[in-house]
Parts: structure tokens; C-alpha cells; sequence
């Protein structure tokens, strides 16, 4: 299977990696967080930078230094697709490349804004690769679960757009949601390799736990406070993980 590999860590390779998001507004509070997530089996530290007040490109360096040799995930989600802020999309590409200029080993990028924009999507995501940086091209729906074919198609539109990492987060509204996320899952590694696929919500947290078995290769889990719908505390998860 196809292997990614940031800093350390390889994604497809073992068990699910790890993630926990940091959601905090000021410097002090972000790196107070990294020093918590730090002393859990978190295997790289989410900072979501649209929760984050202050200045982005003044603080990044010095939150990536404290994250080490904790890789850290960038990721500004924005408004449309669960997120605490609107952006503008040129902004918004402009942003994630210069958090790639200064040493982001890991970006999120929306598949859908990617796609409205896809020239200055694809120049963006070139300059980023470029600069080291893997990428995971994104999509999420806080509502429901978009039919099978739907989800299968989204991971291959973020493959085409050069993603390492294609991720889809969805809401399942019944147990037949999570079948179908995790059948979406499961096909589409033929194609993607390593993917990333969550069902959210106290029903979807199967996938959190053993969405490996289907093809994800990280999972997002909480320390304090939760980022999504179902995400289990680090601790738990990672014993979770471990009882095969
Ligand atoms: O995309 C994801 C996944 C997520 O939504 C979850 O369900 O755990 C949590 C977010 O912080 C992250 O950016």
C-alpha cells in the first residue's frame, strides 16, 4: 500500500496515527494545550487556526517548536464546513501556503472550496508540496451521509487534486450510515490508498476506533475539549487502539 510519511510518522503503516485538535484563541492557551496533548499517546497535535485570535504566521513557528517532535496538522476549517470562521478563499489559499513557508508539515485543504478555485488550487497545492508540505484534501458534513457512490466519488476528486491524505467526515443519522461510510471506506483504498473516514456522532464512533480495518489511517481524538461529535478522549482511544 501507498505510504506517507510526515516527519516521523507513517501513515499506512501500523495502527491508526493519533490526532488531537487544539481549539484555543490565544498563543499561551494553544501552547498550554500542546503541552497537555503532549503528555497523551497522541500521535500529532491538530491546531485549528480558525478558533485561533491572534496572529497566525507570528505564532505558528514557535507552536511547531513546542509540538516537536509532535508533527502538527494546520487546519483552518472554515465556516461552510463546520468551522468558526468565513474566510475569503483567496485569503484562504494565500494563508495555507505561507503557514507551508514556515515549516507546516501537514495542511488541510477543502476539497470543495479546491474545487470552486482549481486553478489557484492547483498552483497552491504545487507551491505547498513543493515547500515539503503533505497535504490532506478535506470534506465535511455535519448533517448526514451522502450515499455511497457520492463518497467514493469525493475521496477520487481529492486524489485527482493530488491530496496524500484524502479525508471525509460525515453524519450518520442510523446504523446503516456508518455501513455506509465504512463500505465507502473500504472501497476506495483500491484506489487512494491510505485514506482518512469518520462517521461523527455517538453512533459513528466505531469508526474511530476501528476505522483501520476499512482503510482510515488516522483518527481524531480529544483532550479536553472535543472538536467533533464522538471523538474519545486520547487515553481511551489509544488503549482502545492497542486491544487487538
Ligand atoms: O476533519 C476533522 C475531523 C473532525 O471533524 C472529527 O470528526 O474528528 C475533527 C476536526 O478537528 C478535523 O479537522
Amino acid at each position: 500500500m501507498r505510504q506517507v510519511v510526515v516527519n516521523d510518522l507513517v501513515f499506512g503503516s501500523g495502527r491508526m496515527k493519533i490526532c488531537v485538535p487544539v481549539c484555543e484563541k490565544t498563543t499561551e492557551a494553544v501552547l498550554d494545550a500542546v503541552k497537555e496533548i503532549k503528555t497523551t499517546p497522541a500521535d500529532l497535535i491538530e491546531w485549528r487556526i480558525d478558533y485561533f485570535d491572534e496572529d497566525m504566521f507570528a505564532a505558528a513557528p514557535e507552536i511547531l517548536k513546542a509540538a516537536a517532535p509532535l508533527p502538527v496538522l494546520c487546519t483552518f476549517r472554515t465556516k461552510a464546513e463546520g468551522g468558526e470562521k468565513a474566510i475569503d478563499p483567496m485569503d484562504y489559499f494565500a494563508m495555507n501556503a505561507q503557514l507551508s513557508a514556515l515549516g507546516a508539515p501537514l495542511v488541510d485543504l477543502e476539497l470543495f472550496l479546491c474545487e470552486q478555485y482549481d486553478d489557484i488550487a492547483k498552483e497552491t497545492v504545487q507551491a505547498m508540496h513543493d515547500m515539503g508540505t503533505k497535504l490532506i484534501i478535506s470534506n465535511h458534513d455535519f448533517s448526514k451521509t451522502p450515499a455511497r457512490e457520492e463518497i467514493a466519488d469525493r475521496y477520487k476528486r481529492m486524489m485527482a487534486l493530488n491530496a496524500d491524505l484524502p479525508k471525509i467526515a460525515v453524519m450518520p443519522q442510523n446504523e446503516r450510515d456508518v455501513m455506509v461510510m465504512l463500505a465507502a471506506m473500504n472501497e476506495s483504498t483500491a484506489f487512494c490508498g491510505p485514506l482518512i473516514g469518520i462517521s461523527m456522532g455517538e453512533l459513528g464512533k466505531v469508526t474511530r476506533v476501528r476505522g483501520g480495518a476499512f482503510g482510515s489511517v488516522m483518527t481524531f481524538a480529544s483532550k479536553g475539549k472535543a472538536s467533533a461529535p464522538g471523538q474519545i478522549d486520547a487515553e481511551t482511544l489509544s488503549k482502545m487502539l492497542n486491544e487487538n
